[in-house]
């Protein structure tokens, strides 16, 4: 990493929600912080305090005297510390007033603000953590279920930085071997090392196969099951949503063509994460904007994970439904007859004779079978995600394409020793998929990735 001047002077920020609570934290991590907080406390001298030490006293402007706060201090040395660093976090009331006028004052004393993440930047940097592990941190704070929380919290121990690290020292240890026989020509071991490379490569390769396995169950877990509530217009889409979401965030008429574009709302039915995508009834149209929207339900109709196929069962089955039924039959897919209040026309058994999916009737005007409908979700997804258990998963885009990168390329060592190519050139490939595993873990990252990482994060966090 390079580091600039910037980048260990001693920062500042709010780790709390701004608003009105029981208590806020405001925190420094670096040098200085110490010192900073000692120009403002009115107690005990901090910089003789003991490390991980709670102090009481008072924060006072040290330009006017004015008492600002009574507060709880806390003192945490380096290196035993969140960042590495030297950190002080100020306890406050909970006030959205109070906490920014301590901030001004630490600002004001010597702190710099603090870079949304920037504090975990520095546990990174100061090598507390891999990119793995915060990038679970972030997960943890924006876990919506108890699972989400859970695999989170898994990667956060460290089991997907151990995995990478592990892969990585095989490749690092056969590339050793194939250093000395190139440096060693006389030495002829050309083809033993060749094939000592190949070996590794598919042994790392079905390691990384595992991985990737659990890379769907492991993004549903974290994001939720992207579920697709698809149908011609007028059968209760958006009334679904409504319901299931527990709200009126979709616009619902007896107009057909209400819904224009796609809606997407986070839900958990009986625990399972959902992300639910309302889209626009699907079928011919020459209106002009109804087409676009028509276009992006066939988009959440490709990329989700479940679809609720409504029909409306007060009427005989379309073109336009059978239609659909054919569109969504490679899909994980619950068959939904809504409208069963106005009376059927379509049995559950005439559908059920058709396709396995399950097939539910319900009125969602009426709120009849509605648990029907969850209970059968709920069963959709436990029976997608048996292995749940697995101690180390994948659960996000960037460490699953890293991982097909670092694949990709050890494939290519497999080929080219096969083909009788030379091991040096070989080696490219094998030494390309060891620094793609490093990029996962952070150890040969960029750092414009390290930066766009870390500012998604909170500030303060
Ligand atoms: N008040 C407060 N609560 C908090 C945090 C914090 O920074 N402040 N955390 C912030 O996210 C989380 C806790 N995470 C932490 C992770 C590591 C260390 C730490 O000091 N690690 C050292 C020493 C460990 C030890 O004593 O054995 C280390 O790993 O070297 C502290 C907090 C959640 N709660
Ligand atoms: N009788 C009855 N009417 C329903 C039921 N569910 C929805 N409706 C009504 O059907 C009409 C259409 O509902 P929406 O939820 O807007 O349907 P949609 O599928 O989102 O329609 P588009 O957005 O136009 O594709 C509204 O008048 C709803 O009140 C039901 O179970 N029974
Ligand atoms: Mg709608």
């Amino acid at each position: 990493m390079a580091q600039t001047l910037t980048e260990f002077d001693t920062i500042a920020a709010i780790s709390t929600p701004i608003g009105e609570g029981g208590i806020s934290i405001v925190r420094m991590s670096g040098e200085e912080s110490v010192k900073i907080a000692n120009r403002l406390f009115k107690g005990k001298d901090l910089t003789k305090a003991a490390s991980h030490t709670i102090n009481y006293g008072h924060i006072v402007d040290p330009k006017t005297g004015e008492m600002i706060d009574e507060v709880m201090v806390s003192v945490l040395l380096a290196p035993k510390t969140a960042t590495r660093e030297d950190m002080i976090e100020i306890n406050c009331h909970g006030g959205i007033v109070v906490t920014n006028r301590i901030l001004q004052l630490l600002l004001a004393n010597g702190a710099r603000m603090a870079e949304p993440g920037e504090f975990t930047k520095r546990a990174f940097v100061n090598g507390r953590i891999d990119l793995t592990q915060a990038e679970a941190v972030m997960d943890i704070v924006r876990a919506k279920t108890d699972k989400a929380r859970d695999v989170a919290a898994k990667q956060m121990a460290g089991g997907l930085m151990q995995k990478i690290k592990d892969l990585r020292q095989e490749i690092l240890n056969t590339l050793a071997n194939v250093e000395v026989n190139i440096d060693y020509p006389e030495y002829d071991a050309d083809t033993v090392t060749a094939k000592e490379m190949a070996d590794t490569s598919k042994r790392v390769i079905s390691e990384i196969d595992a991985l990737l396995k659990t890379a769907n169950e492991g993004k549903i877990l974290r994001n939720g099951l992207a579920t697709a509530i698809v149908g011609r217009p007028n059968v209760g889409k958006s009334s679904l949503l409504n319901y299931l979401t527990q709200s009126d965030k979709a616009i619902v008429t007896d107009v057909a063509g209400t819904t224009r574009d796609t809606l997407e709302e986070f839900v958990s039915v009986n625990g399972v994460p959902l992300e639910l995508i309302d889209t626009a009834g699907i079928h011919q149209t020459d209106d002009k904007v109804e087409k676009i929207g028509v276009e992006r339900s066939k988009k959440a109709l490709k990329r989700a994970d479940l679809v609720l196929l409504l029909l409306d069962s007060s009427q005989e089955l379309t073109s336009e439904d059978q239609e659909l039924l054919q569109a969504t039959a490679d899909k994980k897919r619950i068959i939904v007859l809504n409208k069963t209040d106005l009376g059927m026309k379509i049995t559950p058994q005439e559908l059920a004779d058709q396709t396995a999916s399950p097939v539910i009737a319900v009125s969602v005007l009426e709120k009849q079978h509605m648990e029907q409908l969850e209970q059968t979700i709920k069963d959709l997804f436990f029976s997608g995600i048996e292995n749940s258990n697995e101690q180390v998963m994948v659960t996000n885009q960037r460490q699953t394409g890293l991982l097909a990168k670092a694949k990709g390329q050890l494939e290519e060592v497999i080929s080219a020793v096969d083909n009788g190519i030379p091991v040096d050139i070989a080696q490219i490939d094998f030494t390309g998929a060891w620094d793609t595993l490093g990029e996962i873990t952070g150890d040969s990252a960029p750092d414009e990735l390290i930066t766009q990482l870390f500012s998604q994060f909170c500030l303060g966090k």
